[in-house]
């Protein structure tokens, strides 16, 4: 697999961890047993060290991580209200710069069976042309995870985006979003997702509820809906959870799983993930439990 965009430090209140979609779920890919290869770029500075240090301990593969002598490796500050969160996106970052021959590189060494790819770092034109390099570069399925940032999107890329992708997915604040700027016909989230479809050509749309469950949408406008897990969690923040449901749902569809299943176990999983600061685990503890249950 190999994942395009952002690796970043979320700034919290009270500590700072690794983060950036990408590299969010490559890190739960890893940890699921998966070969993630993370295409992004870092600053040369002491983040990219601790990111690197990070990559090594949790095994996984360094090789797509570029190096920018000019920009500073990503950073976002989390900014906490009660539960709820905002992000304070920096631009000029390091991982806007993504070379796109390096990429090419990468992808043609690593021949992937799925790309990943997001919004956020297709907001600068440098990692724009990267992504385009790599997407041109390799026939494999490709997951667009909509993430929208503001104000770091555009329609125009979005839409660009979504022309190139074969799975998307994103929550239903974003489903909405789109909704109203696509002009997306129908009342229904299933509606627009359905119009959403038929517009791209997508294979389908997977939206996620938060604690009320998810849903996937096919092509041939069957629905596959699971409700929420009902397991109490004390939640400590929700960054990072829908990159968590992401690396599960990725795990299930090479697995083979049946989709009610995919989307069950990713939102137990993602349900998990907010009873930690930030998106990811510190160690593999984490996952046992997950590993055990799912057999894998
Ligand atoms: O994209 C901005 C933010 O989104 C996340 O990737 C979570 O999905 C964070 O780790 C990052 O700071």
């Amino acid at each position: 697999m190999a994942l395009f965009g952002e690796v970043l430090a979320d700034v919290f209140p009270d500590r700072t961890v690794l983060g950036g979609a990408p590299f969010n779920v490559a890190r739960h890919l890893r940890a699921f047993g998966l070969h993630p290869v993370l295409i992004t770029r870092t600053g040369n500075d002491a983040m990219r060290e601790e990111l690197l240090a990070a990559m090594d301990r949790f095994d996984m593969d360094t090789l797509g991580v570029q190096c920018d002598p000019a920009h500073p490796t990503g950073q976002v500050v989390v900014h906490m209200e009660q539960n709820r969160h905002s992000f304070e996106i920096l631009p000029g970052q390091a991982y806007d710069f993504i070379h796109a021959g390096v990429t090419r590189m990468i992808a043609l060494s690593t021949q992937p069976e799925l790309v990943y790819f997001g919004t956020l770092a297709q907001r600068h034109k440098v990692s724009r042309r990267a992504l385009h390099t790599l997407l041109q570069s390799i026939d494999a399925p490709r997951m667009l995870d909509i993430n929208l940032r503001d104000p770091w999107y555009d329609l125009p890329t979005v839409r660009r985006a979504l022309q190139r992708a074969d799975i998307v997915k994103m929550n239903e604040d974003e489903l909405a979003v789109l909704a109203a700027q696509l002009r997306l016909p129908g009342k229904s989230a299933q509606q627009q997702a359905n119009a959403l479809v038929h517009q791209f050509s997508l294979q389908r749309v997977l939206v996620t509820c938060g604690a009320n469950g998810a849903w996937q949408l096919n092509a041939d406008a069957t629905e596959v809906h699971v409700d929420g897990t009902e397991k109490h969690i004390q939640v400590v923040d929700t960054v990072g959870a829908g990159d968590g449901f992401t690396a599960v749902f990725i795990v299930g569809s090479l697995l083979g799983w049946p989709v009610a299943l995919s989307l069950s176990r990713a939102n137990a999983f993602a349900a998990a993930l907010c009873g930690i600061r930030g998106a990811i685990p510190s160690d593999q503890d984490f996952y046992a439990p997950f590993l055990e249950q799912w057999k894998i």
